[in-house]
């Protein structure tokens, strides 16, 4: 196992979920990584999916100390490192290119790939990856699917996001091959605006208190 394999690990054993978040502004972001961190999710993936991304990231990374800040969304070398440069202590892409695990190979920080077909996990295997993103989860076949592939990828470890959510993250969860899961059910995008975070800090204590396996 890689050293960064091994950070990468030490990130996605803390909680049994990842809340996946796309904030609208750094102000928002810093008040959500306090909420989630508090209720035991300190890690998080803020997407690349609004304008306020990066300030979110690089305000999470210098405000909240109990935080894990990572970056999601990244479909290019320029992203990975803007997020990396933003202070993203990991960075999550929904599938994957060449030019995307080049840049993961001149940085220090790790990379959490998308894969989901035999050949995408072969082509992965072989670049030394074992801990893979599967997106989008539910679409591509979910538990049924993730189930086929262990014992032909018996290595693997999967974060399965997309779908996920309250009524199927345990039976996610009981999979082998699972390590943790990706949400945005932990961040309501109406509570962050209603700045419900109390609420939020209460959804994060009930997933952070769900068991893998
Ligand atoms: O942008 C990415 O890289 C994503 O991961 C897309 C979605 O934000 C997640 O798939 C969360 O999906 P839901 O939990 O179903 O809302």
């Amino acid at each position: 196992m890689t050293q960064k394999t091994h950070a990468l690990l030490e990130i996605l054993q803390v909680q049994p979920v990842m809340p996946v978040v796309a904030v609208e502004s750094a102000a928002d972001g810093v008040k959500l990584a306090r909420a989630l961190a508090e209720g035991g999710l300190p890690a998080i993936e803020v997407t690349l999916r609004t304008p306020a991304a990066l300030d979110a990231i690089r305000a999470i990374s210098a405000e909240v100390p109990e935080a894990i800040c990572g970056a999601g969304t990244i479909l290019t070398p320029r992203q990975f490192d803007e997020a990396v440069e933003a202070g993203s202590r990991f960075i999550v892409s929904p599938g994957t290119t060449h030019e995307v695990l080049d840049a993961a190979k001149s940085s220090d920080v790790p990379l959490l790939p998308g894969a989901a077909t035999p050949s995408e996990l072969m082509a992965m295997i072989e670049e030394g990856y074992e801990i893979l993103k599967f997106f989008p989860a539910e679409q591509l076949g979910g538990i049924p699917y993730l189930k086929s592939l262990a014992p032909v990828f018996p290595k693997i470890r999967f974060c399965p996001t997309g779908g996920v959510s309250p009524s199927n993250v345990g039976d996610y969860l009981a999979l082998p091959n699972v390590i943790c899961v990706g949400g945005s059910w932990v961040a309501p995008k109406d509570m962050v605006s209603a700045g419900r975070f109390d609420t939020i800090t209460q959804l994060a204590r009930e997933a952070a208190a769900l068991r893998v396996r």
